[in-house]
């Protein structure tokens, strides 16, 4: 895994401090909607199991960081005239960039032991939720989406476009989804003979908790579409149905250089 070194380390916490307070304000009184996620010095990394490249930080943001980044986003006045998506390239906003860090930091110091069990099946690939490359690079990321859902709304299946690099951080905010991930080809290819229906329809399901920061590099970026379907019936977990409130996501990329 990757090492930070103390000064980049210190510097980060000086300006997420600005950004995000202090943290160590007592989650105890958790708005609705928010979780009351560990946050920094806390987080655990997990691998996602049949789905390469795709790791999952479930308490990535403590409740008192989600509530200043949904203040931050609020505004920002974006979402005042019923558009539910707002797009930044170049210049991200200040807390973006400092969200970048965070994410970065996140990487870096956090716990990704947890994820080792689903990645030993490859033991060339070190257990870290970014590659290397793609965790050093500057600027980290320079394209942001803001989606806002009311209830019942999601995204239909798809891979991000072709113009963004690998290395795709979302994070969730207000209200817990089911993210389904399938495999792209499935969509277009019948069952290959001798291969079984299942396995090519096969869906994997990921619990995106209000705090969360999943991030997909590699096959989970470029082999597997994502998908939130918020229609009844569809946002199932461990049996049960999820409570539907809005739903909030920042989604953080990095473009290509322009190629005609
Ligand atoms: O809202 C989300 O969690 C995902 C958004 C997404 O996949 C996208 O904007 O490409
Ligand atoms: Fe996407």
């Amino acid at each position: 895994m990757a090492a930070a070194g103390d000064g980049g380390e210190s510097h980060y916490r000086e300006a997420l401090r600005e950004a995000f307070g202090d943290s160590s304000s007592s989650d105890s009184d958790t708005p609705a909607g928010v979780s009351p996620g560990a946050g920094r010095g806390h987080w655990r990394w997990e691998a996602v199991a049949g789905v390469r490249g795709l790791w999952l930080c479930a308490a990535f943001l403590s409740a008192d960081e989600q509530a200043r980044l949904l203040n931050a986003i609020q505004r920002e006045g974006w979402f005042i005239n019923a558009d539910n998506q707002a797009m930044r390239f170049g210049d991200l906003p200040s807390w973006a960039v400092e969200l970048s860090a965070l994410i970065r930091e996140a990487i870096c110091v956090g716990d990704a032991s947890a994820g080792l069990g689903a990645e030993a099946t490859n033991e060339d690939e070190d257990a870290c939720p970014l590659p290397s490359d793609l965790l050093w690079r500057e600027p980290f990321f320079d394209q942001m989406i803001a989606n806002r859902y009311r209830p019942g709304e999601g995204i239909c299946a798809h891979v991000d476009l072709m113009r963004f690099d690998d290395g795709i951080a979302i994070v969730s905010l207000e209200s817990a989804c089911v993210m389904r991930f399938s495999r792209a080809e499935a969509a277009s290819d019948t069952p290959k003979q001798g291969g079984s229906a299942s396995e090519s329809t096969a869906e994997v399901p990921v619990l995106l908790n209000p705090g969360s920061l999943a991030l997909m590099s590699g096959d989970a970026r470029y082999l597997w579409m994502h998908e939130i379907n918020r229609k009844p019936g569809r946002q199932l977990w461990d049996g049960r149905e999820l409570e539907q409130r809005r739903r909030t996501s920042v989604t953080l990329r990095k473009l290509l250089p322009y190629t005609d």
